[in-house]
């Protein structure tokens, strides 16, 4: 195992800088998971520290040794891809025993070390089976045994479930979960799918064009996002975003009128002054229909549109002056809205975050989200 630390890391191609300069310390044993929009660089760094890609500018260390210079077999890394990238002419055994023999492994060694790796992956009984022979879900199990077999220090892992169907990236979530456990191996993990980096990251890093926009636990990211970009790439639906001006300004609160003249309360910033105008964010699931009595942190809004998902509905809803539908999630039960009906939803005020004009995060550092204790 080992730890992998990144010092202003810069990558450009010819001239155009794709990377522009990125610091990033993984620990020891720790899931880290690169996720970010198509084209942010979240593949390009992967590779660099495969050693697949040359480091432009900057330092790469593995286990504490500087390894921009050390060729990628040397490195002590296992990369797993998203086309699996298996030897069709081989069998599951041979595909997998391939490097250890490679290596100079004596036979029983290689033969303990593919049926270690079987074992905990499933795969016995497909041993002698070819590739083709193989469903997509197998194949990668067995793209991820090659892995194992090599007990790399450090595995890297590039989409390895896009081209799964749903049900089985789901299955093959929860199994590369457990190989972690079991393992403990330090895992980097690239993904453009924000479900797959809040479940299987002990800390995920939001990539946007070349740049690093917040790391941190699913939890914080989810519940403190640093600026409008993670707010809005985490979660879905996506965090509504409600444009609006200070207008007071207490120890306890910031009150924010919004698009219609509605006055929220919002106990979660700091650092806003009147007059600022700044966008309120609150998630869907943290609206509510507001009981007859409330008074309070409460919009009139029009139902545009309800999504009826079984045990839950989305309500898309609009309020006056504002282009964008407000997204809500209500209980199926409780949601007996249609289209062209009015509502009232009440916004918690310590559900609420704002954001100033150049879209970073105000957030009173005493705030707690409960956090459940992250990695780090
Ligand atoms: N060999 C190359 N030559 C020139 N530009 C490249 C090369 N490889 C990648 N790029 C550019 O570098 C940027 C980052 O690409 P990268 O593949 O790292 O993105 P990504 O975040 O992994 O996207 P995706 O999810 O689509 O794979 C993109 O703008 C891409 O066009």
């Amino acid at each position: 195992m080992a730890s992998v630390s990144i010092k202003n890391i810069v990558k450009h191609y010819d001239k155009t800088p794709v990377i522009h300069g990125i610091d990033l310390d993984i620990a020891d044993g720790e899931f880290m998971v690169f996720v970010g929009p198509s084209g942010c660089g979240k593949s390009t760094l992967l590779r660099m520290i495969a050693g697949l890609e040359t480091i432009s500018e900057g330092t790469l260390h593995i286990g504490g040794t500087l390894a921009n210079d050390i060729a990628p077999a040397q490195r002590k890394l296992a990369m797993v891809f998203q086309s699996y990238a298996l030897y069709p002419h081989m069998t599951v055994y041979e595909n997998m025993a391939f490097a250890l023999k490679l290596a100079g492994h004596k036979p029983a060694e290689v033969q303990a070390a593919v049926e270690r790796a079987a074992g905990i992956l499933q795969i016995a009984p497909l041993l002698k089976r070819k590739p083709k022979e193989l469903s997509g879900g197998q194949r990668q199990r067995v793209a991820i045994g090659r892995a194992i077999v090599r007990k790399p220090e450090v595995f890297l892992f590039d989409e390895p479930l896009s081209n799964l169907d749903a049900s089985l990236r789901v299955q093959m979530r929860v199994e590369i979960s457990r190989l972690h456990s079991e393992l403990k191996t330090t895992m980097i993990y690239v993904t453009h799918d924000q479900v797959e980096a809040m479940t299987l990251g002990q800390r995920i890093v939001v990539f946007n064009g070349g740049r690093i926009e917040q790391v941190g636990t699913p939890h914080e990211l989810y519940n403190a996002p640093a600026n409008l970009f993670v707010a809005g790439f985490l979660g879905t639906p996506k965090m509504n975003f409600i444009p609006g001006e200070v207008v007071a300004v207490d120890a306890a609160r910031v009150t924010v009128r919004l698009p219609g003249g509605a006055l929220l309360g919002v106990e979660t910033a700091a650092g806003a002054q009147t007059g600022d105008r700044v966008t309120l964010g609150v998630r869907a699931e943290h609206l509510s229909l507001a009981a007859p009595q409330h008074t309070d942190n409460v919009i009139d809004v029009g139902v545009g549109h309800v999504e009826y998902l079984g045990d839950l509905s989305i309500v898309y809803t609009t309020l006056d002056g504002m282009p964008d539908m407000i997204a809500v999630k209500l209980p199926a039960e409780a949601a007996p809205l249609h289209a062209g009906a009015r509502a009232r939803l009440h916004l918690p005020p310590s559900r609420c975050q704002l954001f100033n004009s150049d879209g970073r995060a105000l957030h009173r550092n005493t705030v707690e989200f409960g956090n459940p204790g992250g990695f780090v």
